[in-house]
């Protein structure tokens, strides 16, 4: 039988997942340097890794293979590293083993922004950056922003950030890993 080492909760990498353009790479950078620690974006890795961009990834090898990529990178990373800040990309989590490992081995923060919020203030930004998002109507990404919610829901904390900026997202994040260390964990 397999023998799994309990990481302390001091130890463990803090995950930032939630929908393409949440905040996860913008906040997750801000979260690693107020905690100085090493931060690890999963899509800046794949494509550092792979020599592409993930858009470049989608089109020349398809997305069942980007998916497959991911879903072992990050496996390996939540298995082998401690102490670090993930940023996931915003499918990633769709994938029960991601869900597993993230949920076994981390803290899973989610951070959930409404879809109006998320229409008007983010879409603009990513739009063209996104192959997901290509060739969609605004109603099919509605539907996949509400059915990706279910999975987003299997986490151990939230930050709703509809009315923050990057910073306040961060320092929340932060005020609330170190609660959850000192009160589960004091006198480390
Ligand atoms: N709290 C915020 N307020 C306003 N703009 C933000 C905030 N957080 C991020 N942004 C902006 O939204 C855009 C998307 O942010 P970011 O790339 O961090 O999202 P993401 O969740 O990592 O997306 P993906 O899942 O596609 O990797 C960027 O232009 C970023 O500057
Ligand atoms: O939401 C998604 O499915 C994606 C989000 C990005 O972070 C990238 O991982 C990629 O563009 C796919
Ligand atoms: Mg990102």
């Amino acid at each position: 039988m397999e023998r799994q080492t309990v990481i302390p909760l001091r130890e463990r990498n803090i995950i930032l997942i939630g929908f393409m353009g949440a905040g996860k790479t913008t906040i997750g950078q801000l979260v690693a340097k107020k905690l100085y620690r090493d931060f690890i974006d999963v899509d800046a890795e794949i494509e550092r890794r792979h020599g592409m961009s993930i858009p470049e990834m989608f089109a020349q090898k398809g997305e069942a293979y980007f998916r497959q990529v991911e879903r072992e990178l990050i496996v390996d990373l939540c298995t082998n590293t401690r102490l670090k800040i993930l940023s996931l990309g915003g499918g990633a989590y769709l994938q029960e083993d991601v869900r597993r490992a993230c949920l076994a081995h981390g803290i899973v923060f989610f951070l959930d922004l409404s879809w109006e919020h998320w229409k008007e203030e983010r879409l603009p930004l990513i739009a063209d950056s996104r192959p997901v998002l290509k060739n969609k109507t605004l109603e099919e990404v509605e539907q996949l922003f509400f059915q990706r919610q279910s999975a987003y829901a299997l986490h151990h904390s939230r930050v709703i950030i509809n009315e923050l900026e990057a910073e306040q997202a961060a320092d929340q994040i932060v005020q609330s890993i170190k609660w959850t260390w000192d009160v589960y964990e004091p006198n480390r």
